[in-house]
C-alpha cells in the first residue's frame, strides 16, 4: 500500500477504533476497524492472531509496525512508512506508544483477575479510579454499576467468597465503571461453566446494548467493543459484524449472521458447524424473518420478542422424499429444501441445500408444508438469499433416498433439538 493510499484508509476510520498491526514473529498482519457503538467479534482458530490484535489494542504489545487510533487521536504509531499488507505506514514524524492506562481501553479476560484483598466494591471502584476519579466519586460510580450487574449485596466480600460468574460480573462492572472509550472483551466467557457462561453472556448483552443506547446529544461517543471469541453463540448473542483471522491475515468479514450462515472461509465453516435461521423470538419457538413459526425451546436469556437465531446440529435432521406426518409425541418442524451437495463424510453423508420460500415448488404428491414450516428467513444483508442448511444422514439413508443436487426434499427436525437463542437484530 503507498503512503498516500495508507493515509487515506486511517482517515476514513477518523471515529470509532482502528487496529492495524503487523508482528513478524508472529506471522500476523491484520487491520481491523470498529466503528462507535459497534461490536465486533474478531473469530478464529488458536494461533490465528486474535490475542496479538487485541494484545496491541490495549497497549500490551508492541508491533513491528502498526496503528491505533481511537476517535481520531493516535495511541500507536510504530514502523516505518509505505509498507505492504494490511497495515497503513503513512509518514511518521516519531513513535507514538502510549501505555496501557493512558489509552482509555478497557480489557476484560477470560480470568476477571479481582484483586483479593479488596472488597468487591473496591475492586469496581478501581477502574474509575485508575482513569482519575475522585475515591469518593469512584465508589459511587462503583455501587451504581453494582446495582446495574445485580451485585449490590456482594459489595462488602472478597474475590474469594465469589462463584466464577459472580467474580466475573464484578470485572465486567469494574471494566465499564471507568467508562472506557474502547472496550476488549478477550473470551469474556471461556474459562466459565455452563451455569455462569449464559448469565455472563446475557449480562453483556444487557450492558452493551444499554451503552449503546445510552449515548445522545452532547454524550461521549458510544464505545467501539472488540470481543474475542470462538463460540459461535458469544458472536451471535453480542455482535454486530464477525472479522474471521487465519494464520495472522484477515480471511472474511461480514454480518455475524451471514459469516456464519454463509461461511466462505474454512474457519467460518467450520465454526458454523450449525444450522441457523435468524428472526424474533416467540413464545415457542422462532418466528422466521419473513416465514412462520419454527418450534423450538428457549434459551434462558430469551424472551418472545427478542431478535433470536433457531439453531439445531445436522444430525438433528432427518430427510424425506414426501412430507412426513406430523409427529404426535412432540412437534416437529418440516421445511422444504432444494438440495445443492451431497458430500460424503466418513460413515456419513453431509446434504446440504436451501430453504424453499414457495411450497408449490415442492415435488407433486406432496401435502405441502405442516402447520411449522416453510421457512424463508434470509440472512441479514443477504435478503434475496435463502438460507442453507445441513443434514447429517447415514450413506444407505442418502443411497435410498437417491439424494442428487437439484433434489427437492423435506428437513424435518423436532422442536426439542432446536435451540433458540438471543441475536443481534
Ligand atoms: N509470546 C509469543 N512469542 C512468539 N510468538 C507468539 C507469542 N504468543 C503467540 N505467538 C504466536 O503468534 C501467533 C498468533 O498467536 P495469538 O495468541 O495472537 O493467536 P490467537 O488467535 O489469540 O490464538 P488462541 O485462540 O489460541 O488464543 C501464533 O502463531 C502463536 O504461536
Amino acid at each position: 500500500m503507498s503512503a498516500r493510499a495508507a493515509q487515506s484508509s486511517v482517515a476514513a476510520h477518523d471515529r470509532g477504533l482502528l487496529v492495524a498491526a503487523e508482528v513478524q514473529v508472529r506471522g500476523v498482519s491484520a487491520q481491523v476497524h470498529v466503528a462507535p457503538g459497534e461490536v465486533v467479534a474478531l473469530l478464529g482458530a488458536n494461533g490465528a492472531g486474535k490475542s496479538t490484535l487485541l494484545g496491541v489494542a490495549a497497549g500490551m504489545l508492541r508491533p513491528d509496525r502498526g496503528r491505533v487510533e481511537l476517535d481520531g487521536e493516535v495511541l500507536l504509531a510504530v514502523g516505518s512508512s509505505g509498507g505492504s499488507g494490511a497495515v497503513p505506514g503513512g509518514p511518521m514524524n516519531r513513535p507514538v506508544d502510549l501505555p496501557p492506562h493512558r489509552r482509555g481501553v478497557a480489557l476484560l479476560a477470560q480470568e476477571p483477575l479481582l484483586f483479593p484483598h479488596l472488597s468487591v466494591l473496591d475492586n469496581v471502584a478501581f477502574g474509575p479510579r485508575a482513569a482519575g476519579a475522585s475515591r469518593r466519586a469512584a465508589r459511587d460510580a462503583a455501587a451504581r454499576w453494582l446495582e446495574r450487574v445485580d451485585l449490590t449485596h456482594l459489595a462488602d466480600r472478597r474475590p474469594g467468597q465469589l462463584s466464577g460468574g459472580q467474580a466475573q460480573r464484578v470485572a465486567v462492572a469494574r471494566a465499564l465503571a471507568a467508562q472506557p472509550r474502547a472496550l476488549l472483551l478477550d473470551e469474556p466467557m471461556a474459562a466459565l461453566d455452563v451455569t455462569a457462561a449464559p448469565e455472563v453472556r446475557q449480562l453483556l448483552r444487557r450492558v452493551l446494548s444499554e451503552a449503546q443506547d445510552g449515548a445522545g446529544p452532547g454524550q461521549p461517543p458510544q464505545p467501539p467493543v472488540l470481543l474475542v471469541t470462538h463460540d459461535p453463540l458469544d458472536a451471535l448473542a453480542l455482535a454486530d459484524r464477525a472479522v474471521v483471522l487465519d494464520a495472522g491475515h484477515v480471511v472474511e468479514e461480514g454480518p455475524v449472521r451471514e459469516v456464519l450462515s454463509q461461511p466462505r472461509s474454512a474457519f467460518a465453516a467450520r465454526l458454523a458447524e450449525l444450522n441457523l435461521l435468524a428472526g424474533t423470538a416467540a413464545a415457542d419457538g422462532l418466528r422466521a424473518e419473513s416465514g412462520p413459526t419454527v418450534a423450538g425451546v428457549l434459551d434462558p436469556g430469551c424472551s418472545a420478542g427478542d431478535a433470536a437465531v433457531a439453531v439445531f446440529p445436522p444430525a438433528a435432521v432427518a430427510i424425506h422424499r414426501e412430507h412426513p406426518a406430523t409427529g404426535v409425541s412432540s412437534p416437529r418442524n418440516t421445511i422444504p429444501v432444494l438440495v445443492s451437495a451431497v458430500e460424503p463424510r466418513g460413515a456419513l453423508v453431509r446434504v446440504r441445500g436451501s430453504v424453499e420460500a414457495d411450497p408449490a415448488s415442492i415435488s407433486p404428491g406432496n401435502s405441502g408444508p405442516g402447520d411449522s414450516g416453510p421457512v424463508d428467513s434470509g440472512p441479514v444483508g443477504h435478503p434475496a438469499a435463502a438460507p442453507v442448511l445441513a443434514a447429517d444422514i447415514t450413506a444407505a439413508s442418502a443411497a435410498d433416498l437417491d439424494l442428487v443436487p437439484g433434489s427437492r426434499v423435506w428437513f424435518a427436525v423436532k422442536a426439542a433439538e432446536v435451540a433458540v437463542h438471543a441475536a443481534r437484530r
